[in-house]
Formats: C-alpha cells, structure tokens, sequence
C-alpha cells in the first residue's frame, strides 16, 4: 500500500548522533523521492526507547564548529520531517524525552504504548538548557500555548495517559498493539487523497517551518555560542553524571 516502516536503530538508546540524523535525513529523502511511498510509520528497535533524544555527547564537550554542524543537521532533519508530503505516523514504543518528543511531534498521528514506565515531553529545563524557538512552536501547535508554557518550564515528561489528556499523543494503545494501530491510522489517512492532504497539511505547517528557514544561521550562531557556555557545559556535565549515578 506504499508504506515504508521506518525503525529508529542506534542503541543503546536511540540517540541522535550527527551520523545517526544525517543517516535518518537521507532515508528520508529517498523515501520522500519514491513516488510508491505515501506514508510512514516511525517506531523504534530499542527496547523500551523511542529515542532519548538529541545525543548528549555531540553537544557537550566538543568544539563551536563542531557544535553549528551539528545543529545545521538537527534543523535539517526537522524541516525535513515537519514539511513532509508523506503521511507521518509514529508509533511511540518506548521512552521520547526532548529529541524524541519532536520526532513524534512532527508526525501527523501518534500512537503511544501503554506502559507508565514510557514518558514523553519537551524536558530540556530539567537539563539546564532551553528549548528551541521551532521546538517550542511545535509544541503550542499541537497542546496549545497554556499546556506549552506549563510543560516547557517544568521540563515536564509526561505519562501515555497524560500524554493522551493533554494532547502531546492522539492514542495509547497496549504495548503489543501499537503498530497494528499505527497501521490502520495508517490506513485511514491513505484514504484521504493525497493532493488535499498535502495542500492542508502544507497550509497548516508552511509559517512555522518558514519561522525558521528564515533566521537558519542566527538559530545555528545562537546554538553554537549558548551550549559553548561554560554553565551550559557544566549543567550537561552534572545531567551525564546524573544518568551514570542512576545505573550505580
Ligand atoms: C539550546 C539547546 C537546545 C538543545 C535541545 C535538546 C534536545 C535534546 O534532545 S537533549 C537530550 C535529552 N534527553 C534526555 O534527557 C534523555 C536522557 N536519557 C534518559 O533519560 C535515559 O537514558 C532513557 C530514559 C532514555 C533510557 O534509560 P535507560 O534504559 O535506563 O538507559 P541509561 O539511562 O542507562 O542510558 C544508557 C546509556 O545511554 C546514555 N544516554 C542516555 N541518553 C542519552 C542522550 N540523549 N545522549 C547521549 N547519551 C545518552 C547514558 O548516559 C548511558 O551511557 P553509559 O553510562 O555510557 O552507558
């Protein structure tokens, strides 16, 4: 039915290394230029992770070139993903902290797991650092502006059923139904014709992708010169830290 399932593998957590985005950016693209394919399903092969997100270790220690490179990749996997023509739909099977919240974000359906042990949210403040312009965008479009403002502040991960009530996911389903769903969404979106779908979807999507394509370079120096920071830098060292004490 032109459908590609798209499977998130970079273990052991599914994080966004530049290889793992610029890798992702170029499926995407083949897929986009493939005239057979009109929809994809997102999901993870890491047990229990969606993806955890932005990879720590491209943004700490390392040096500004490094740092804007990174960022051009991240903003191109997001354009990419955000303006799709092609029916997104995710099938969120695990945890989606930051990185991996605007992954499903940028989907046209989410379908979550049932299991309290997944969380999802934009939780950058927990890590000291600030969400994006174009993250924070995404997030007013789809919980609107009061649940954004909360959520952002508080760095909040939320459950699938708070997830669901709040609107950050459109479904939570049982763990081992999540990609039967994600199908038959799938399924109902194809029968939509694809020529409207897309004009809508561009209506809807066009000013907040313009938001950024118009100030790329300044949203990169931003990046480089506020993760360079040397508080910057120590608050992602503390939140490494964090996670290595957790496995002790
Ligand atoms: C202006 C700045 C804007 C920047 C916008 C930023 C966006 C982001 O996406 S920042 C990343 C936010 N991500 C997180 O906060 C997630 C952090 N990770 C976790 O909460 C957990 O690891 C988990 C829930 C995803 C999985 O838990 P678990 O299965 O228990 O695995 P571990 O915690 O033991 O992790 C294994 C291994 O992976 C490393 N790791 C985890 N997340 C990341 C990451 N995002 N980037 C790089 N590395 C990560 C973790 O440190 C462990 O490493 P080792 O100790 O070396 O095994």
């Amino acid at each position: 039915m032109g459908v590609a399932v798209m499977k998130l593998r970079n273990p052991p957590v599914n994080s966004l290394s530049l290889e793992c985005l610029t890798e992702f950016t170029i499926s995407l693209e083949k897929l986009e230029n493939d005239k057979s394919i009109r929809g994809v399903i997102l999901t993870s092969e890491c047990p229990g992770i969606f993806s955890a997100g932005l990879d720590l270790l491209e943004m700490y220690g390392r040096n500004p070139a490094h740092y804007a490179e990174y960022w051009k990749n991240v903003q191109e996997l997001w354009l990419r993903l955000y303006t799709s023509n092609m029916i997104l739909v995710s099938a969120i099977n695990g945890a989606s902290p930051a990185g991996g919240c605007l992954l499903a974000l940028c989907c046209d359906y989410r379908v979550m797991a049932d299991n309290p042990k997944y969380t999802i949210g934009l939780n950058e403040s927990l890590l000291g650092i600030v969400a994006p312009f174009w993250f924070k965008d995404m997030y007013v479009n789809t919980i609107g502006h009061r649940e954004a403002e909360r959520a952002l502040q508080l760095g909040t991960l939320f459950s699938p059923a708070e997830a669901l009530k709040v609107g950050v996911v459109d479904e939570v389903v049982p763990e081992d139904q999540v990609h039967s769903k994600a199908r038959s969404v799938m399924t109902k979106w194809l029968a939509i014709p694809d020529h409207s779908r897309q004009l809508t979807k561009n209506m809807m999507r066009k000013a907040t992708a313009d938001n950024l394509i118009k100030q790329r370079e300044a949203d990169i120096q931003n990046f480089t010169s506020f993760i360079s920071k040397d508080s910057i830098q120590k608050s992602l060292h503390m939140y490494l830290e964090k996670l290595k004490q957790k496995k002790g």
